[in-house]
């Protein structure tokens, strides 16, 4: 079931034609099915039920509607910043039901996540676990905290966003985390409530995910032999979707292997941090097309949107399907479309063939998860609207920026001082 069809010849989001939105909110222009947020997030907790707890990973999309739609349905959520946790508790996000993770948290988010109460930290070193404690005795408060164990496995994905190989930046080291674990069970403002990993984005097996697993309840039960009991395991996020061949598991088959791997842990509850899962394909950027241009090698499809807008492609070499809107019968082009941005590397896809005409309204497809989310003012653009489609309604969630947007904040000096 997709929440993006055609009918009569348009593609439609829900019961509204794409057409319609770039009409009503010009392009660029993110759109948001709040019906498939919903089945994704109904997939997950269909086997999560509690006390195991699916913390959407915020990173992906933190527009406050999108938030909202979680918080209504019960969400847990991962943070990686205090802007994270913000937005959470603003869209009406419980903070016992906040997770914070990331591998830099600073002085400011630490207190300001005590402050507040949020469920746990996810601990990424030793230095880290020493600035919590002390804001917390600061605070007089008791820190939640879990540990991010690096498993080492490897993810198969792309090296930009692959998280769990010894190489990387996050976690602790497996070998160290016993005596990690130690040293922090001495500590007095500190309560160990968990362990954490999450090895990497857009994974497409579900293999990667119970080797971390087994790697974790290794450290589980090495913890309970010395009297270190866990009330739950994070697997992180992580679980890939279909951009353009890609096969994951269901969402159904992958929680059903990992609950497998965890029958003789009755007392360990699952965490989860999906981010993509749920809104990746839950969301299209709409574009128009500028201008169809050819040089003597190839041909360009212009557009209004650009990597500042969607940086994924020109980033990653990220694939996204792009379509026309309405079908079309003007002759088929093969080339790159591209963006507006002085850069090469400004395209939204490479070597793609498309019956296309200018004035267009393309769609860039599974454009929800790290679309809007990574967007910039680089080239001074105005960053582009988001609307949420509910059925028959379209509303708003976030407004285009404007010209004075992208200068909001900076103040010029007076000009004798530059002299
Ligand atoms: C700690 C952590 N949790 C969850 C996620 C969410 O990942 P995904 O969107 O791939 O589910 C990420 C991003 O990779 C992450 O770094
Ligand atoms: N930003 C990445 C995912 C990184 C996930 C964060 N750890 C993407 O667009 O695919």
């Amino acid at each position: 079931m997709s929440e993006f069809a055609i009918h009569d010849g348009v593609l439609h989001v829900e019961e509204i034609p794409l057409t319609e939105l770039a009409t009503r909110f010009g392009t660029p222009c993110y759109v948001y099915s709040r019906a498939a947020i919903v089945r994704q997030w109904e997939a997950f907790q269909a086997h999560m039920p509690a006390p195991h707890k699916v913390c959407y990973a915020v990173k992906a999309n933190s527009n406050l509607a999108v938030l909202q739609v979680l918080a209504e349905l019960g969400a847990g959520f991962d943070v990686v910043s205090g802007g994270e946790i913000a937005r959470v508790l603003r869209a009406g996000g419980l903070a016992k039901n906040i997770v914070f993770s990331g591998v830099g948290k600073s002085d400011a988010e630490i207190r300001y996540a005590l402050e507040q109460n949020i469920g746990q930290f996810n601990v990424e070193s030793d230095a880290e676990l020493d600035r919590i404690a002390a804001i917390a005795a600061d605070l007089q408060c008791t820190a939640r905290i879990s540990f991010r164990v690096n498993p080492d496995v490897d993810a198969k994905t792309h090296p930009y966003i692959a998280t769990g190989l010894e190489a990387n930046k996050f976690g602790i080291p497996m070998q160290d985390a016993l005596a990690t674990y130690r040293r922090a069970a001495r500590l007095p403002s500190v309560e160990i409530v968990g362990a954490d990993c999450h090895i990497g984005s857009q994974l497409t097996e579900t293999q990667p995910f119970l080797d971390a697993l087994d790697r974790m309840l290794v450290l589980v039960d090495a913890l309970a032999a010395e009297g270190i009991s866990l009330k739950h395991l994070d697997m992180g996020g992580g679980l890939g979707v279909t951009y353009a061949d890609e096969t994951p598991p269901p969402i159904g088959h992958y929680l059903q292997a990992m609950h497998a791997r965890l029958v003789d842990y009755p007392d360990l509850a699952l965490y989860l941090e999906p981010g993509r899962a749920i809104v990746a394909n839950a969301g299209v950027l709409l574009t128009r097309v500028e201008y169809l241009k050819a040089n003597r090698s190839k041909h360009f499809v212009m557009v209004d949107a650009g990597m500042n807008d969607l940086l994924r492609p020109s980033l990653y070499q990220a694939h996204h399907d792009i379509v026309n809107v309405v079908a079309s019968n003007a002759p088929e082009v093969t080339g790159d479309i591209v963006g507006p941005v002085c850069e090469t590397g400004d395209f939204l896809g490479q070597n793609r063939t498309l019956r296309v005409a200018a004035g267009d309204l393309l769609a860039v497809k599974s454009a929800g998860a790290y679309g809007f989310a990574m967007s910039s003012n680089y080239n001074s653009r105005p960053r582009p609207p988001e609307v949420m489609v509910a059925g028959e309604q379209a509303y708003l969630i976030r407004a285009r920026e404007t010209l004075d947007d992208v200068w909001r904040g900076e103040t010029l000096i007076p000009i004798s001082d530059t002299q």
